[in-house]
């Protein structure tokens, strides 16, 4: 897998955003609610353990789902989502960090900050469970591990190849998210995650992420060694009112028949 392709130019205009985003005041310091363990009460309660994300919209999506943040997570929750991850980036995913607070207070699950975090200060934009760490964007990946770590969060770090899993787990990561989708052509491959999943030590929690839509395809990545599933697209889609049932349909996709999905 060639990580070297120049990135998509949809990929290019968020980086420059989030460069040119200001910093934020003050140092934020939180009490995580544990991932691992919330992924891992899921998978023992019979559900797969998925990680509903919020995203009004995106590079790769058509149009943009306004209906309100808060409750599209509670739907997710209602849909026996482990987690949540929420978009906080504003140009190209029409999120926020106000949008975060406001879904963070009402679940109990925990929620990931998904956004573009380039430096450290970024980190203390708002409070969250988590906070994403994309390894191809980051030079110095040991220093935001740390810088995240001492504002309390828990860090999911992104890779996309072998080489980046090897660097995340050299600067100590022991959450890593595989991206099925490259960033050079915005195209999903679930073979991404089986190919990298295959390389990373026992004692990481892993997940997969993008790209998943079917009861089938979280079957093949929970058999690939997934403990997390990311997914957002196919969760989002129809609204409010199909969201709880997008969401079930996955997280009861170890307790369906694989035929039928039923
Ligand atoms: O979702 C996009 O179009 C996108 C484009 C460019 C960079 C990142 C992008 N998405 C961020 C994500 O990683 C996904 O939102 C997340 O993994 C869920 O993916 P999906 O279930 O395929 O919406």
């Amino acid at each position: 897998m060639d990580n070297e392709q120049p990135l998509a130019p949809a990929v290019e205009s968020i980086l420059a955003a989030a460069r040119d985003r200001p910093v934020p005041e003050g140092r934020v310091s939180v009490t995580p609610r544990s991932l691992p363990d919330a992924l891992a009460a899921a998978a023992a309660d019979g559900r797969a353990p998925v990680i509903a994300e919020v995203k009004p919209t995106s590079p790769t999506t058509d149009g943009a789902n306004d209906d309100d943040p808060v409750a599209l997570a509670r739907a997710m929750v209602e849909g026996g989502a482990a987690a949540l991850s929420v978009l906080t980036e504003p140009e190209h995913f029409g999120g926020s960090v106000g949008t975060l607070t406001r879904v963070r207070e009402a679940v109990e699950v925990p929620v990931l900050r998904k956004d573009f975090l380039l430096a450290p200060e970024q980190l203390d934009g708002v409070e969250a469970d988590v906070v994403l760490l994309i390894a191809r964007f980051l030079d110095d990946l040991p220093g935001m591990l740390e810088a995240a770590r001492e504002r309390g969060f828990q860090a999911l770090v992104e890779v996309h190849t072998r080489a980046e899993l090897r660097e995340a787990v050299d600067a100590g990561a022991d959450i890593v998210g595989v991206n099925n989708r490259d960033l050079a052509r915005l195209e999903v491959d679930l073979d991404t995650f089986e190919r990298v999943a295959a390389e990373a030590p026992d004692d990481v929690t892993l997940v997969a992420e993008s790209g998943l839509s079917t009861p089938d395809d979280v079957r093949r990545m929970r058999a690939a060694g997934a403990d997390g599933l990311l997914v957002g697209t196919a969760i989002m889609a129809g609204g409010v009112e199909q969201v709880t049932a997008n969401t079930r349909r996955l997280t009861e996709a170890e307790t369906t028949d694989t035929e039928t999905n039923e």
